[in-house]
């Protein structure tokens, strides 16, 4: 039986939860075939956790794109992309790829980490990845950065942020309100370029939930390489994370990942949708 190909250009999180090995955890989930480019290898420092983030030769992440493109991907989605010459080949696979199924999470800073990668990489996914996106993921941080506008604090903010981020190319956007969005629930904000709509779960205290951005686009993909339309994609990603977010555990004193698996073994909260 032949499977959907998923593709991840993305980095490894060594520690498991988020990058790379949270896309192939999250295609195995949903039935698809996942694949690796790899451009940047992420190690911590066991006192402390601080992350160090090692790039790989741009020359080997070319081959891989090769290797992977050559096989006819169905999706393909981006994660971690550290510098601008990484951007521009990410983008240039992406237009080279055939496949229109694509799913820009435009990774800036990790989560218990401040450190923003590198400034100049907004403008070149501004340049090079949004107008490709079907469906981009941002946080609240990045969709500021990306839209110009600073970070959104509120519900109006983010409409006028994923507008913006709209106009430069991206035909859907999904602000993820997450934990930091000061509301009842975890509430993202879906932009399909009519329509906005908040998608709504239950918020979960604790701080396991290392991945889950990685999750929520890797799950978008999977779906729109299975067929479901942009707004069924997104809906059950919502799902999917919170679900794994909901059974999130300690993997040391330092980090909590999201756990991956956690839909298809204990089922998923509920999640709403309102049009707004
Ligand atoms: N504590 C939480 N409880 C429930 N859902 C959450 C929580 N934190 C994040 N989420 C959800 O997880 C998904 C990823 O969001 P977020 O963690 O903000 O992204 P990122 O990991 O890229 O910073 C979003 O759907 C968001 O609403
Ligand atoms: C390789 C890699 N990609 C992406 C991320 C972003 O993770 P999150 O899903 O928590 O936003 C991280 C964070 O540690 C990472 O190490
Ligand atoms: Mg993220």
């Amino acid at each position: 039986m032949a499977l959907k190909k998923t593709l991840t250009i993305a980095g490894s999180d060594t520690s498991g939860g988020a990058g790379m090995q949270a896309d192939l955890k999250t295609f195995q989930e949903h039935g698809t075939y996942g694949m690796v480019a790899l451009t940047v290898v992420v190690t911590m420092d066991p006192n402390g956790w601080t992350h160090n983030v090692t790039p790989l030769p741009t020359e080997l992440l070319q081959k891989q794109i090769n290797t992977a493109l050559s096989t006819g991907i169905d999706a393909v989605k981006t994660g971690m992309l550290s510098t601008e010459e990484i951007i521009r080949i990410a983008g240039d696979a992406i237009a080279k790829s055939g496949t229109t199924n694509v799913v820009i999470d435009p990774v800036m800073v990790c989560k218990g980490d401040d450190e923003v990668l590198n400034p100049g990489n907004t403008d070149a996914m501004i340049q090079h990845l949004l107008p490709l996106a079907a469906v981009i993921t941002p946080n609240l941080f990045e969709a500021g950065q990306l839209a110009g506008t600073g970070t959104p604090k509120t519900i109006e903010d983010m409409k006028v942020a994923a507008r913006k981020i709209n106009e430069l190319g991206a035909k859907a956007v999904v602000i993820k309100g997450g934990k930091a969005l000061a509301t009842e629930k975890a509430t993202d904000l879906f932009f399909d370029g009519t329509t906005f709509y908040l998608l709504e779960s239950e918020k979960v205290s604790s701080t396991y939930n290392h991945g889950a951005g990685c999750t929520f686009a890797a799950s978008v993909t999977a779906n729109l390489a299975n067929g479901l339309s942009i707004k069924e994609a997104v809906i059950e990603a919502k799902e999917f994370v919170s679900a794994a977010i909901a059974h999130g555990w300690a993997l040391n004193d330092y980090v909590g990942p999201v756990m991956h698996g956690a839909k298809s073994r204990f089922g998923a909260p509920e999640v709403t949708v309102s049009e707004i």
